[in-house]
């Protein structure tokens, strides 16, 4: 039996949601680079690979948020500012995804899933426009709903994109998994009462994603087949 239909009491889900950057895709370099970017318009120094890491996850605004106070703590900067910035910011990020890779594990992962009638669902913090574009551009195939950071009033960590997509499924909680890299993905998934994979690979401020407690903590996706 797969480690997902043991998490699942023998069955399979009917649902699984997944989020994007740090658990489906390594976006890091490319969002590094239209953060840098931002930075250079307002004559600052790049901020690199490693600081973007631990401050994606929390959508576009708070990135660049992070990126003019230079830290993960963004209480202080400007609000306007930061508007600006993230208009420059999605601009800068239009440039395509070139850089962006595939986790290893992820494609036998959605192939196994699409086989077994698996209904599929993206939901993640990043802007939706340039969600769909991504999918397409790495080969990940069709999703039957995609959530982006803007779709909804709200963002993970609130569950409100999970509850809609169960809803659009007629899926139950129960029926449903959420498999994400962050904090942010484990409070969404315990708020709408659906079991949680992580991903040890991905982004999680820096933090080791285990000390959120997830139901399964996975070193690759093909881990679950
Ligand atoms: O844009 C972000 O903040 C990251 O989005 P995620 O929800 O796909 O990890
Ligand atoms: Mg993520």
């Amino acid at each position: 039996m797969s480690a997902l239909q043991r998490l699942f009491g023998g069955e399979l889900p009917r649902l699984v949601m997944f989020d994007l950057d740090g658990t489906l895709v390594d976006s890091v370099p490319d969002l590094a680079a239209a953060v840098d970017q931002v930075l250079a318009l307002r004559g600052r120094p790049a901020a690199g690979v490693a600081k973007v890491k631990n401050w994606v996850g929390n959508g576009a605004l708070v990135l660049v948020r992070r990126a003019l106070a230079g830290s993960i703590d963004h209480a202080q900067v400007d609000e306007a500012e930061a508007q600006a910035a993230l208009a420059d910011f999605m601009q800068a990020y239009s440039g395509g995804h070139a850089a962006t890779t595939v986790y290893a594990g992820v494609p036998e992962l959605l192939g196994w899933l699409r086989e077994r009638g698996v209904l599929l669902s993206v939901i993640t913090n990043k802007p939706e426009r340039f969600v769909a574009p991504l999918l397409k551009e790495k080969g990940l195939g069709e999703f039957d709903w995609i959530i982006g950071g803007d779709t909804l009033p709200v963002k993970k960590p609130d569950p409100a994109g999970l509850l809609r997509v169960m809803s659009a499924g007629g899926v139950t909680a129960q029926q449903s998994l959420f498999v994400g890299d962050s904090r942010n993905d484990v409070l969404a998934a315990r708020a709408a009462d659906v079991r949680v994979v992580a991903v040890s690979y991905g982004y999680n401020h820096g933090r080791p994603v285990a000390l959120e407690n997830p139901d399964l903590l996975v070193d690759s996706l093909d881990a679950l087949i």
